[in-house]
C-alpha cells in the first residue's frame, strides 16, 4: 500500500460517473435532510443533506474537527448519549425518521452496526465475542450460534487464522485480527448498514490493507460508511466521498469525480494538501 501515490493514479481507468441526484428510492439506504447538530450552543453540523447509496461504500473526509465522526454517529443516534446535544432535521432509514420520538433506538442499533478506531473486543473468548449479541437476542441453539460465528469469521477472512483459537481470549489476537473480529461481531447481527469510524488508524499497513480489502467485499451485503483521515484510503475503498469542512457538506459525489474534478475550490485545496 502506497499512501504517497498521487490520488489521480487510483482513477487511471475511466469509470462511469454515478449521479447521486439520479438515485431511485430503492437505491438509497439513508437520506439525510437539513441535519444540524449542536453541542450546547456550538453548532457542529450545519444543514447537511445527502443520500447514501445502498450497497456502496461512502467515505466522509475533511480536516480534524470538521464533524465527520459526529455525522457518522447520527446514523445510529450515538450522539443522543452526549449531554447538551441537540439535533434538527431528519435522518431517514427505511422510510422512518430515526430522530422521531417513537424510534426504537435498540432496534436502530441492530440495523446500523458501528466499529470504532481502536479495536475493542470484549474481554472474553473469540467465540463469545461473536455470539454475545445473538445470545442477548435470545438465540440459544448451539448449532445456530456456531454457524453464525463461523460465517461471520469467514466473512472477514479470519476463520483460517482463528479456527483453532476460538476459545482463547480475544485479547490474545493481534490488533488487525482484533479489528476484523470486531467487524465480524458487528456483522454477525446482520445489520443493514455498517459505520466504520477510522477503522484502520490504529493498525499497521498490512492489517490496514486486509481491512480495506474486506471493506470492498462487505458492500455486497451491507451499506458501508467510513470516516477516514487518509485521502488515499478514501480513494481506494469508496464509491462515493463526502467532504466536510466546519460542519458543512462542501461536496459530495462519486469518489472518482471528487478526487479528479472537484467542483468546489475548497475541495480542491483540501485534496491537494493546501490545508487540513
Ligand atoms: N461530545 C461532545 N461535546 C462537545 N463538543 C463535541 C463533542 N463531540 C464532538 N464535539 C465537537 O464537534 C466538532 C466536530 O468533532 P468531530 O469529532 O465530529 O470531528 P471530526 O471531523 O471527526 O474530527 P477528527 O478528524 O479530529 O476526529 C469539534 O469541534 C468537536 O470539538
Amino acid at each position: 500500500m502506497d499512501n504517497s501515490k498521487p490520488l489521480f493514479d487510483y482513477f487511471s481507468l475511466v469509470q462511469p460517473e454515478v449521479d447521486l441526484e439520479a438515485l431511485s428510492p430503492e437505491q438509497i439506504s439513508v437520506e439525510v435532510k437539513e441535519l444540524s447538530l449542536y453541542f450546547d450552543n456550538n453548532q457542529v453540523l450545519e444543514r447537511i443533506g445527502m443520500s447514501v447509496p445502498k450497497h456502496q461504500v461512502t467515505s466522509l473526509i475533511g480536516p480534524s474537527g470538521s464533524g465527520k465522526s459526529t455525522l457518522l454517529s447520527c446514523f445510529n443516534r450515538l450522539n443522543d448519549l452526549e449531554p447538551g446535544c441537540k439535533v434538527e432535521g431528519e435522518v431517514i432509514i427505511d422510510g422512518r425518521n430515526i430522530y422521531d420520538r417513537r424510534e426504537d433506538v435498540a432496534r436502530l442499533r441492530r440495523q446500523v452496526g458501528m466499529v470504532f478506531q481502536k479495536p475493542n473486543p470484549f474481554p472474553m473468548s473469540v467465540y463469545e465475542n461473536l455470539v454475545y449479541g445473538l445470545k442477548i437476542r435470545g438465540i440459544k441453539d448451539r448449532r445456530q450460534l456456531d454457524n453464525a460465528a463461523e460465517k461471520a469469521l469467514k466473512d472477514v477472512a479470519l476463520w483460517d487464522e482463528v479456527k483453532d483459537r476460538l476459545f482463547d481470549s480475544a485479547l490474545t489476537l493481534s490488533g488487525g485480527q482484533q479489528q476484523r473480529l470486531v467487524i465480524a461481531r458487528a456483522i454477525a447481527l446482520e445489520p443493514e448498514i455498517l459505520l466504520l469510524d477510522e477503522p484502520t488508524s490504529a493498525l499497521d499497513p498490512i492489517s490496514t490493507l486486509t481491512i480495506e480489502e474486506l471493506i470492498n467485499q462487505l458492500k455486497s451485503k451491507f451499506t458501508v460508511l467510513i470516516v477516514t483521515h487518509n485521502m488515499q484510503q478514501a480513494a481506494r475503498v469508496s464509491d462515493f466521498t463526502a467532504f466536510l469542512h466546519e460542519g458543512r457538506l462542501v461536496e459530495y459525489s462519486d469518489t472518482n469525480r471528487l478526487f479528479t474534478r472537484p467542483r468546489q475550490e475548497q475541495t480542491e485545496e483540501y485534496i491537494t494538501g493546501r490545508y487540513g
